[in-house]
C-alpha cells in the first residue's frame, strides 16, 4: 500500500477503521496477556487509536509507528498531551509521559529507537497491507520486538467481494506469518454486526500470540 493512499485518507479524513470507544476485544481479552502497570505495549500503525487513551488509563506504556503526521498530531491534541518531537532519520519520535510514537515508516524503525517492549497489539496493521507487504511486515514485527507475545486481531471476509483494506486474513496465513516464532491461539472469533463497510459478511478473530518456549 502507497504512503500517498494512506495520507489522503487523513486528509479527507476516510478513516473509517478508527473507532469512536476502545476496541471490544482489547478491553475483553487485554488481561490474556498478562502485564503491569509500568510495562510498554507497541501498536504497530496506531493511527490515532483511542486504545492507546484507554491502555495509558490502565498504567500501560505505550509505543507506537504512524505514517500520517495528521493522525499523529491529532493523537496527542486529544490526549491533551504536548509531546517533545525529535527527528531521528526518516522518523520523528514524538515522546510524552507513558507514550512514545514514531511517525514515519515502520520499516523503517529499528529495536534501538523504539527499545524493549513487553508486547505488541496489532488492530487493523497486519490486515492494512497488501499480501506480499504483510510478509515483511510480520518479519519486521518480530525483529523490532524480539518476538514479544501478541495481540492481533484479523478479519475475515470473501476477498472477491471487497478489495482490502483492510484484507481478509486466514487463519493459516496467520499460522505462516507467526508460527515460527510463536504459539498462535484463538482467543475470540465474532461475527462484525454490520458486516465489512457495512456490506459483506465477515469475522473478526483475536489470537493470542505467545513467544516458543
Ligand atoms: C487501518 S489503519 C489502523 C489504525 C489503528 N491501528 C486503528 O485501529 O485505528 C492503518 C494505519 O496504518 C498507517 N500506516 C500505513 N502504512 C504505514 C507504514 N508503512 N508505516 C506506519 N504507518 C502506516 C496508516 O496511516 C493508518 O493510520
Amino acid at each position: 500500500m502507497q504512503h500517498d493512499f494512506w495520507h489522503q485518507r487523513w486528509q479527507n479524513q476516510q478513516i473509517g477503521f478508527h473507532l469512536d470507544a476502545v476496541n471490544p476485544l482489547l478491553a475483553a481479552h487485554f488481561q490474556a496477556l498478562d502485564l503491569q502497570a509500568g510495562q510498554r505495549v507497541f501498536i504497530p500503525l496506531c493511527g490515532k487509536t483511542l486504545d492507546i487513551h484507554w491502555l495509558l488509563s490502565k498504567g500501560i506504556h505505550v509505543s507506537g509507528a504512524e505514517l500520517s503526521q495528521l493522525a499523529v498530531d491529532t493523537l496527542f491534541t486529544e490526549l491533551g498531551v504536548t509531546p517533545s518531537i525529535t527527528q531521528r532519520g526518516s522518523l520523528r519520535h514524538y515522546s510524552a509521559e507513558h507514550i512514545d510514537i514514531f511517525q514515519g515508516d515502520f520499516f523503517d524503525l529499528d529495536k534501538a529507537l523504539l527499545g524493549k517492549v513487553n508486547a505488541i497489539y496489532d488492530r487493523a496493521a497486519l490486515i492494512a497491507l497488501p499480501p506480499e507487504m504483510r510478509i515483511r511486515y510480520s518479519q519486521h514485527l518480530i525483529n523490532l520486538t524480539n518476538g514479544a507475545p501478541q495481540l492481533l486481531i484479523s478479519f475475515h471476509y470473501d476477498q472477491s467481494l471487497a478489495e482490502g483494506p483492510p484484507f481478509n486474513v486466514s487463519a493459516e496465513e496467520v499460522t505462516a506469518h507467526y508460527a515460527q516464532a510463536y504459539d498462535i491461539n484463538l482467543l475470540a472469533d465474532e461475527i462484525l454486526p454490520t458486516g465489512l463497510k457495512g456490506k459483506f459478511p465477515a469475522q473478526e478473530k483475536l489470537w493470542l500470540l505467545s513467544p516458543l518456549k
